[in-house]
């Protein structure tokens, strides 16, 4: 008797070599159909000098009115002068490699549990409906350095661990800059943001991997999403672009500058600025011939702390748009697999 045994693929990744027609579930349909618009204009998105922002000099006042301007209309902007090295960059890019080329075996002893976030995975499935994004990811918590679950941080490449606790420290002290130039900016007290933060706030990473796939017109790397953090900083692939914005319903590419980081609104931070910065709605798109492999850090305020729109900003002009929210991630990931935006649970 001839018994057909179905291929079952423990990655997207795996299942890009193995299979040429993908399974259904990967394929976008409705309004996400005919994803890949090969006229998709590129967007100049703005590039903010992080040294300049705390110069005592005149040039710094132009920066930060830069940064306000930046994410109050597109959410995001190219980071340069971060206090990191190309070189070092390109470390933080080399040993990300270096882990998804491993064997699976290899790869699979830092795969995540079933029912939980961290390690080595792809998409968690709640529903038929659902559609998958084409990617494996390995999702860390960087800090608080207590929260760090090292049975997940791959001991192979041997620097893997040492160079993202290295990439860990730096964002932290980039992040706190940020934050207290982004309330300057408004005119805020530095801490208006921070102080919302609490002692445990997070940080966790995301390295998105994202194998060739051959329907790229159907299929997306990240389905529209955006993002639950206050911030996240994005180091791109140094090749190969992939990431899209939407504004005004239109598309747009977001180009690649390779020692810059790419740092957008979280849903988080639109709330505390009582929508003055915008978390952009972004998405990932495939190509055919390519990997791709992005590093997403997202910073996350501590989860038992409540967070709502300064008070500020709350004006007769422009009425509170958000009420109080705790945990926030918490209830975003659900959303998300959905296709839904959680921040839309926060509206008044
Ligand atoms: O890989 C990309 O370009 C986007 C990644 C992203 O949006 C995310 O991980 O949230
Ligand atoms: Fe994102």
């Amino acid at each position: 008797m001839d018994i057909k045994v179905e291929f079952q693929p423990r990655s997207v990744q795996e299942l890009a070599v193995n299979v040429k027609e993908p399974p259904q579930k990967f394929f976008h349909k409705g309004t996400d159909g005919g994803v890949l618009d090969s006229a998709v204009p590129l967007v100049d998105v703005p590039v903010v000098d992080i040294g300049l922002l705390t110069s005592p000099s005149a040039s710094s006042l132009q920066e930060l009115e830069k940064l306000r301007s930046a994410l109050s209309t597109w959410g995001c902007f190219q980071m340069v002068n971060h206090g990191m090295t190309s070189g070092f960059l390109d470390k933080v890019r080399e040993v990300a490699e270096q882990f998804f080329a491993l064997p699976m075996a290899e790869k699979q002893k830092y795969s995540k549990q079933e029912d939980s976030m961290e390690g080595y995975g792809n998409d968690m499935v709640f529903s038929d409906q659902q559609t998958i994004d084409w990617t494996d990811r390995l999702y860390l918590t960087l800090s608080p350095e207590n929260k760090r679950q090292y049975i997940f941080w791959p001991q192979n490449p041997e620097a893997f661990r040492e160079v993202l606790h290295e990439y860990t420290t730096n964002l932290k002290h980039v992040n706190e800059i940020l934050l207290k130039a982004m309330a300057k900016s408004l005119n805020l007290q530095d801490d208006s943001f921070l102080n919302q933060y609490g002692e445990q706030a997070s940080m966790t990473a995301r390295y998105n991997f994202y194998p060739p796939c051959p329907r790229p017109d159907l299929i997306l790397g990240l389905k529209p999403h955006t993002d639950g953090s206050t911030l996240t900083f994005l180091l791109q692939d140094k090749e190969v672009e992939g990431l899209q914005l939407l504004k005004d319903n239109e598309w747009f590419r977001v180009p690649i500058i390779p020692h810059a980081l790419f740092v957008n609104v979280g849903d988080q931070i639109e709330i505390m600025s009582n929508g003055i910065f915008k978390s952009p709605l972004h998405r990932a798109v495939t190509n055919s011939e390519r990997d791709r492999i992005t590093l997403a850090v997202f910073c996350i305020p501590e989860s038992d702390k409540e967070i709502q729109p300064v008070d500020e900003l709350i004006t007769e002009a422009k009425p509170r748009l958000y009420r109080k929210v705790k945990d926030y991630v918490g209830f975003y990931f659900q959303y998300y697999q959905q296709g839904k935006r959680a921040i839309e649970a926060a509206q008044i």
